[in-house]
């Protein structure tokens, strides 16, 4: 995994040398005062998902909302993607003859599929709180390297870069990388 990142930084600053003036960290400025209100909540309890790790998980998020099969919320209103037509196979994907049905869930089980709701309403809130998160990221990045361009600094900072790509990394391991890697690119551009 080390060797990934290494490998990963190496390529990295091979590929645009002339981007990073070797000073580290320079011109941060901007992102002070980033945060966006993290909602702070906690899945809905109830310990009643089957095989949910989170099941059991102490509250005090949002409130389990029951019997609103069909509408988990979140504001997202589009319909899940229906698997592919003629993948019904091993009860692994959702049947295509269900993907309008009310069983959305993916389970006939009414405990389970209450709970999957419950749960699915909180997975809305995280994503819309992810996608606001990524969109603010951007804009700040876009206005450092705005603010450093128009100064005559550089459009990139690489050991910056290394050092976010090395923080993910630390804290999420492999698919930290390629997270910070696209909120990287998202801000700044592709290399
Ligand atoms: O921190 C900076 O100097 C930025 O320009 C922001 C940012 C980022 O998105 O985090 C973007 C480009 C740089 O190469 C390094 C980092």
């Amino acid at each position: 995994m080390m060797a990934d990142v290494m490998e990963q930084n190496g390529s990295l600053a091979r590929s645009r040398p002339q981007g990073d003036q070797g000073g580290g960290v320079q011109a941060n400025a901007g992102s002070g005062g980033a945060g966006s209100g993290n909602p702070g909540g906690g899945l809905p309890g109830g310990g009643t998902g089957p095989g949910n790790p989170n099941a059991g998980a102490a509250g005090g998020g949002n409130p389990v909302s029951a019997g609103k099969a069909g509408n988990v919320g979140g504001g997202n209103g589009g319909p899940v993607p229906a698997g592919k037509a003629g993948n019904t196979g091993g009860g692994r994907g959702e049947p295509a003859s269900s993907a309008a049905g009310p069983t959305r869930t993916g389970t006939d089980d009414s405990v389970a599929a209450e709970r999957i709701v419950a749960i699915r309403e909180r997975i809305d809130e995280i994503d819309s709180t992810l996608i606001a998160l990524w969109q603010e990221r951007a804009a700040l990045s876009q206005e450092v390297g705005a603010t450093r361009m128009a100064s005559g600094g550089t459009r990139l900072v690489l050991s910056r870069e290394r050092e976010i790509l090395e923080r993910f990394r630390q804290a999420l391991g492999a698919d930290g990388t390629q997270l910070a890697l696209l909120l990287l690119r998202a801000g700044r551009g592709p290399l």
